[in-house]
């Protein structure tokens, strides 16, 4: 079976397991990660699920998570980055989680121009997985049940963009950036929910914006470089969309170190356009 075959059969099947086992796990108690953020026992019991069948694989060279401090060397192969759970402190609300991973070719640090897969799961009132590959020509949406992964669809990004949403408490983001989300506010729906993975596969589905923008709080964003922002980049441009840190593609951005964060925006060109045009003049 080719490599990247390996890397997203087992993502299927491991996430067709946390999706059977999540409600075990929904009262986790709250410590803190490599990042400095909290860390629920579903975090790390996601973590050592993916880590456990990622590792045994030979297509697998290093395995780099949101909820460890360094990359664990598992041989030859590529570099597989994931968030085994993202969104998690809403699985006390009951509410959407999902999964993404990046696969790099070249060793990090490396920018999203070396991405040659990114994939995200959504454990929603059903569980699907998106893939984009490099050596695919469609981005395929897949729904996980029982057990089997069905083609479920090609995505591709509506023209007519519908929704948007927007992170951070208005206080502790910038005048300007308020003015932006004011403006593009009145012709879009507010779709914000907590787990990035759930709140863009709205923007997938509908058109519009997702953004985690700086803030007082995060003054680099509160996404995380490798695990959330340039996989779902990738994903974004390949199907039509465009992603920016404010000036760039985040496929450009050059982290500094294994936990780097950046403003994070994904959504239909326009949108983008627009937010790069209000954060280039340093608002
Ligand atoms: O609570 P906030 O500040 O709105 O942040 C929500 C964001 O934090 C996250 O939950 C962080 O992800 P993790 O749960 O993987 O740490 C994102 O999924 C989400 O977009
Ligand atoms: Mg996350
Ligand atoms: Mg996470």
């Amino acid at each position: 079976m080719k490599a990247m075959d390996q890397i997203v059969q087992t993502i299927q099947q491991t996430a067709h397991y946390v999706n059977t086992n999540l409600p075990n796990h929904a009262q986790s108690r709250v410590s803190v990660n490599a990042s400095g953020d909290k860390q629920t026992d579903a975090d790390v019991w996601a973590d050592h699920l993916f880590f456990d069948k990622l590792s045994a694989l030979d297509a697998v060279g290093s395995y780099v998570s949101e909820e460890r401090d360094a990359a664990i060397d598992c041989g030859e192969g590529y570099v597989v980055t994931i968030d085994p759970l993202d969104g998690s402190s809403n699985l006390a609300s009951n509410n959407s989680v999902g999964t993404i991973v990046g696969v790099y070719e070249a060793e990090l640090p490396a920018t999203g121009r070396e991405l040659c897969a990114a994939m995200m799961v959504l454990y929603g009132p059903y569980t699907t997985m998106t893939v984009a590959r490099d050596d695919r020509e469609i981005v395929q949406e897949y729904l996980l049940r029982d057990g089997f992964s069905e083609r479920w669809g090609e995505f591709s990004l509506p023209d007519d963009p519908k929704v948007i949403g927007l992170a951070g408490k208005k206080y502790a983001r910038s005048e300007g950036f308020n003015e932006l989300a004011k403006e593009l506010e009145q012709h879009l729906k507010p779709r914000y929910g907590g787990a990035t993975v759930a709140d863009l596969a709205q923007v997938l589905e509908y058109g519009g914006l997702f953004g985690y923008p700086a803030t007082t709080e995060y003054p680099d964003g509160k996404l995380r470089v490798y695990y959330e922002a340039v996989p779902l980049a990738y994903l974004v441009e390949e199907i039509g969309g465009r992603s920016t840190d404010g000036t760039q593609s985040l496929l450009d951005v050059e982290p500094d170190g294994l936990h780097a964060r950046t403003p994070t925006f994904l959504g239909n060109e326009d949108l983008i356009e627009r937010v790069e045009a209000h954060m280039g003049d340093g608002s």
